[in-house]
């Protein structure tokens, strides 16, 4: 699963210095980290209205794509702040021997 995500890591740093016109990753890249966020906005808010809609119609489908856009828009947002997914996959790697609770109390230290 994860290889999914380094392959698209490495598109997405390719893609830092190509050109606005040819690339959707360079023309968001271009307009900077403001424009990007608003994406992540955007992406969250149709994550949710299609999961809503995925609970009265049992059809899962527009949520799966709409996540797609939301995990794809978080992924530049951290490309533009020079992290790559694997720094992501990490963290959850981490948090594999550690409850949800335990977790959430560790913040606390934060
Ligand atoms: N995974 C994705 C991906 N998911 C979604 N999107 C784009 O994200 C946008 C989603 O935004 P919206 O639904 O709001 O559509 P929109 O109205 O066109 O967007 P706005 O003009 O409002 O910003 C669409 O343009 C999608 O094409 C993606 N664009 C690119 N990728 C990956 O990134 C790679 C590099 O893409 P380029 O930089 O375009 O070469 C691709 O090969 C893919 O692997």
């Amino acid at each position: 699963m994860s290889d999914v995500l380094n392959q698209l890591g490495d598109i997405l740093e390719q893609r830092k210095i190509a050109t606005a016109e040819k690339s959707y990753v360079a023309s968001l890249h271009a307009k900077g980290l403001n424009k990007i966020l608003e994406k992540v906005g955007e992406e969250a808010t149709e994550t949710i209205l299609a999961a809503k809609d995925a609970q009265s119609s049992g059809d899962n489908s527009d949520v799966i794509y709409e996540t797609a856009d939301l995990w794809f828009h978080t992924l530049v947002a951290l490309s533009h702040l020079g992290e790559r997914p694997e720094a992501v996959i990490n963290e959850l790697a981490r948090r594999f021997d550690m409850s949800g609770l335990e977790e959430k109390a560790s913040r606390a230290d934060k």
